[in-house]
């Protein structure tokens, strides 16, 4: 395989990097009075402003050369015809089949599993799936972990309404207090439980779904009452049916763990937020996967920002990428995207099994609008990093008070990162200090993009998630990596395994002299 700095176009890149060097942001703007409206792409209702990049038109023609020589437009086509592109695990990575209508060509289980799901979510909604002491269900508590609960977590969140229909509730980690808080809350009778696991092997999930069975047993006549408290959503049926579990809705190991959010895997987003709105979500991500499969390279919204992405990682050198969602609904979207970017993209072999000859994915991580300005926005500003920040903003849909100030502060945080706040500005408002004024003026000349949504529900919320799942799979082509295998997460799995039986059989001989160390003091406390 040849690398991306094989290619022409990634010459051209340095070039056009080294050309602008020491170009400001606003002496772009100044150059170009269309800027705003060139570097900016309208999809699906989501605008996607990126003319606050540190690039101009030739660099946008440069990159998207770069796309085409590294055969991004082959591989979106293979996604789309499930072909094995999940090399490492001989699998294709197909969650575009998962959202798109029957008939298309796509696995037709898929829709036998989804009218399942309706069936179902039906029952539980209008009390015909009675628990064991006759009443309607109440709450639904979803264990997972990973993209088993990442996903399904933050989408229930963002499409919240109140009051709620039904109750959810996300528990993932292994630490009693996770799970332990949401029982305390909840009524034995009228819970019900989703045990979300791709593997039905995970052992925090395994852990937790132990433990809500004895406290369900606690109360319940026998335990016929797990049948009717407990689904499960796996590939490993077999597993979830040994555990006392008879509803199994079931998915394919051509779903990816971050990208099965489109599957069974989302069944407590329908439950608690209802079928209809379900469907919407997916059709939501087939609109842009429609955009993705068809647009040319320069207008394709995933593909132009997976594009920048790369820009500002292998040619500017950004080690960060900051997401900072200007809606409260949006809070953990960034805790997602982790999941989605790094999971995915945090490698430094090839597919081909070659160290990468680039940088791969930055440090993704952010927080919602405006509560991130007093945390870690004065780092942004004034740091010794340049990161680069997606803005996500929504249109109001209210036209109060609160709502514009929550809009203007996104428009002036971008505005603000751009300009930056020379010295000569701050000095007559340091009273001539000149101490003063340096350390209250900035350069500016830092990057972002705004993502303008004209609405958040379920659909535009479903292409906006897969604009970014599709970006990461672009990224993943052009440094030439597997964005759907995750071997770096299994030797710590091993490791804990290997710990906690050396815990329970009390001979700690064979582990390395710090672990040794540390589970000696725990098991003298
Ligand atoms: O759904 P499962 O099999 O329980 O896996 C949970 C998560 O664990 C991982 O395999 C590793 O963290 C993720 O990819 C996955 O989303």
């Amino acid at each position: 395989m040849a690398y991306p700095i094989d290619r022409p176009a990634w010459a051209s890149l340095e070039a056009a990097r080294d050309r602008l060097a020491g170009t400001h942001l606003s002496t772009l703007f100044e150059r170009d009075a269309r800027r705003a409206d060139s570097l900016c792409l309208a999809v699906d209702g989501l605008v996607y402003d990126f003319s606050r990049q540190r690039l101009d038109a030739d660099v946008m023609a440069a990159l998207t050369a770069l796309a085409g020589e590294c055969w991004v437009p082959d591989a979106i086509r293979a996604m789309f015809a499930g072909e094995p592109i999940n090399r490492s695990e001989r699998r294709a990575a197909w969650h575009v089949a998962l959202r798109a209508p029957a008939g298309q060509g796509y696995p037709a289980d898929v829709h036998a599993v989804l009218d399942d799901i309706d069936r179902f979510v039906g029952q539980v909604r209008d009390g015909s799936w009675p628990g064991f002491a006759g009443h309607a269900i109440t709450d639904v508590v979803n264990i997972g972990i990973g993209g088993s609960d990442l996903g399904p977590r933050m989408v229930a969140q963002a499409l919240a309404r109140e009051p709620d229909d039904l109750r959810v509730h996300f528990a993932a980690n292994v630490d009693p207090a996770d799970l332990d808080g949401i029982l305390a809350t909840l009524d034995r009778a009228t819970t019900l439980f989703v045990v979300t696991s791709k593997s039905f092997g995970t052992a925090e999930t395994l852990a937790n779904a132990r433990a809500a069975r004895d406290w369900l047993l606690a109360a319940a006549p026998d335990e016929t009452a797990v049948a009717r408290h407990f689904v499960a959503v796996s590939t490993n049926i077999p597993a979830a049916q040994a555990f006392g579990i008879e509803r199994v809705f079931g998915f394919w190991d051509w779903v990816g763990g971050r990208f099965s959010l489109w599957s069974a895997a989302g069944l407590a987003v329908a439950l608690a937020r209802g079928m209809t709105v379900f469907r919407e979500l997916l059709a939501g991500a087939h609109d842009m996967d429609n955009h993705f499969r068809q647009a040319p390279l320069a207008e394709n919204l995933p593909v132009v920002m997976a594009l920048l992405g790369v820009w500002n990682r292998n040619f500017l050198g950004l080690t960060g990428q900051v997401v900072v969602p200007y809606a409260h609904r949006l809070a953990l979207f960034p805790t997602w995207l982790q999941q989605v970017e790094m999971e995915s993209n945090g490698k430094s072999v090839t597919s081909d099994g070659d160290a990468t000859a680039v940088a791969t994915v930055p440090q993704v991580w952010g927080g919602e609008g405006t509560n991130a300005q007093h945390a870690f926005f004065q780092m942004l500003h004034q740091g010794t990093d340049v990161l680069s920040v997606d803005f996500i903003l929504v249109t109001p849909t209210a036209d109060d008070d609160r709502s514009r100030q929550l809009a203007a502060n996104c428009l002036a945080q971008a505005a603000a990162l751009m300009h930056g706040r020379p010295e000569a500005e701050t000095l007559s408002g340091s009273s001539g200090d000149p101490v003063l004024a340096a350390q209250r003026s900035f350069p500016g000349n830092r990057p972002s993009s705004t993502l303008l949504l004209d609405r958040l529900d379920a659909r535009r919320l479903g292409a906006l998630i897969a604009a970014y799942e599709h970006k990461v799979f672009v990224q993943g082509v052009i440094w030439g990596i597997n964005s759907f295998d995750q071997w770096g997460v299994e030797l710590g799995k091993t490791l804990a395994d290997d710990i906690l039986a050396a815990w329970s059989n009390d001979d700690t001989r064979h582990l390395d002299a710090a672990t040794r160390s540390l589970l000696d003091r725990l098991r003298r406390r």
